[in-house]
């Protein structure tokens, strides 16, 4: 929808865009462009960008097929011929044929003389063990999906991945079973090294004494901070049966020691003693109420002056369209939350009694944003 200036009326560059959308949509403009030397290059682009869009659900499932099959991995140390990589992959040859010829168009593996060795995007795949899992997963995301009319005429939630992430659904999430956040807590866990490093990055905690993680998870975050920051008390707050996962594998007395807590953050008071507290890929998961009331029961749990890390990707990030359509259909399958925009997570921050709001930079928008939030 055009936004409207204060006087009411569409601006200027609405008006161009208006103009430009009828034209293009125009089969006999079409026809034209796409030989007119000056606007051909145009045309191709957004034919190949449409192509790509009405693509993007095949080149998911040949992603999907390449990790499940660990293709990648094969071809990791050194090139192998197609009919030794369908042997090991337990693909029929013609069938396995047809898939590594796709992974080739999609650069995930490419051609070397007779062999095939890891492409340009499989191997920074490679390097990312953590978007790995985050692909495995995406199943769950894909059953919802299957009638994607259906899956926006029904209400949010509801399906496989409301069920999976067991607190989406569940009405007393305290009471949740280890079997209902067991899968999720190792998915966080495993991709935590996406998140971590692009905030300790931009935030070095060098100057806090005692950091709060809340929905802290397993703790992957948290032996993240202890390896940049040794001296820093650590506190995790988290549903009982994470809790219960954390102080499994995270020591509670000696060096390196973590204060575990349990509950349920929409009804139970957090822990105090914390300088700094961080909600690390937390506040998008929930609705406008419940993050207001989590804010605000941060802001009492922080002393004057003290700091919140909110550690999430954001809506509106500049060329990150992608990124707002993957979490807006996500998060309604989820059932509860939305992606918001750094100024939108800034207006919550300020009715919590937050202000001033710091957006730090990091290396990888898409992977997460950053705020700053001092308690005043
Ligand atoms: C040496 C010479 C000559 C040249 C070098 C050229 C060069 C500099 C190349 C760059 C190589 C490089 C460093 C590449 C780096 C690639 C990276 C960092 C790739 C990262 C990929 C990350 C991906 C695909 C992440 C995917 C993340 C997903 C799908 C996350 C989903 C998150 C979800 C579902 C969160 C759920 C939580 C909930 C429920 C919403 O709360
Ligand atoms: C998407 S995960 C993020 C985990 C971790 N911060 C990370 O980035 O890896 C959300 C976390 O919030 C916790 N959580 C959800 N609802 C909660 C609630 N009402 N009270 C306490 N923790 C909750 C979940 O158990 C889960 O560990």
């Amino acid at each position: 929808m055009p936004e409207r200036r204060s006087n009411g009326g569409p601006s200027l560059l609405d008006r161009a865009y208006d103009w430009h959308d009828r034209l293009v949509a125009n089969p006999r403009f079409q026809a034209f462009a796409q030989t007119f030397w000056l606007t051909r290059p145009i045309a191709r682009r957004r034919a190949k960008e449409l192509f790509d869009l009405a693509g993007g659900f095949i080149h998911s499932q040949v992603l999907l097929a390449c990790v499940r099959l660990r293709l990648l991995d094969m071809v990791r140390a050194e090139p192998l011929p197609a009919e030794i990589l369908c042997a090991r992959a337990g693909l029929p040859p013609e069938a396995g044929r047809r898939l590594l010829e796709a992974a080739v168009g999609l650069r995930l593996l490419r051609r070397r003389g007779g062999a095939l060795g890891l492409g340009t995007l499989g191997a920074a795949l490679l390097g990312n063990p953590a978007a790995l899992a985050m692909i495995e997963h995406h199943p769950l995301l894909y059953d919802d999906l299957a009638d994607p009319v259906a899956a926006f005429s029904r209400g949010r939630g509801g399906g496989s991945l409301a069920r999976y992430w067991g607190y989406a659904e569940a009405a007393t999430p305290g009471e949740l079973p280890e079997a209902r956040t067991g899968p999720y807590t190792e998915l966080m866990a495993a991709s935590q090294p996406l998140v971590a490093r692009q905030v300790l990055d931009a935030y070095p905690l060098g100057r806090h004494r005692t950091l709060l993680d809340v929905g802290g998870g397993g703790g992957a975050f948290l032996a993240a901070v202890r390896e940049r920051a040794p001296q820093l008390g650590l506190m995790l707050f988290d549903l009982p049966a994470v809790a219960a996962k954390a102080r499994a594998v995270l020591p509670e007395a000696g060096a390196g020691a973590v204060a575990i807590h349990e509950g349920d953050f929409t009804r139970d008071p957090l822990p105090r003693g914390a300088d700094v507290i961080s909600l690390v890929r937390i506040a998008h998961d929930h609705d406008d109420a419940v993050v207001l009331g989590l804010l605000r029961a941060i802001r009492a749990a922080l002393p004057e002056d003290g700091t919140l890390l909110l550690a999430e990707p954001m809506a509106g990030t500049p060329g990150l369209g992608t990124l707002d359509a993957y979490f807006a259909v996500y998060l309604h399958a989820l059932g509860t939350g939305r992606l918001r925009s750094a100024a939108e997570l800034t207006d919550l921050l300020a009715q919590a009694g937050f202000g001033p709001v710091r957006r730090v930079r990091t290396a990888m928008p898409l992977l997460t944003g950053l705020l700053v939030a001092t308690a005043h």
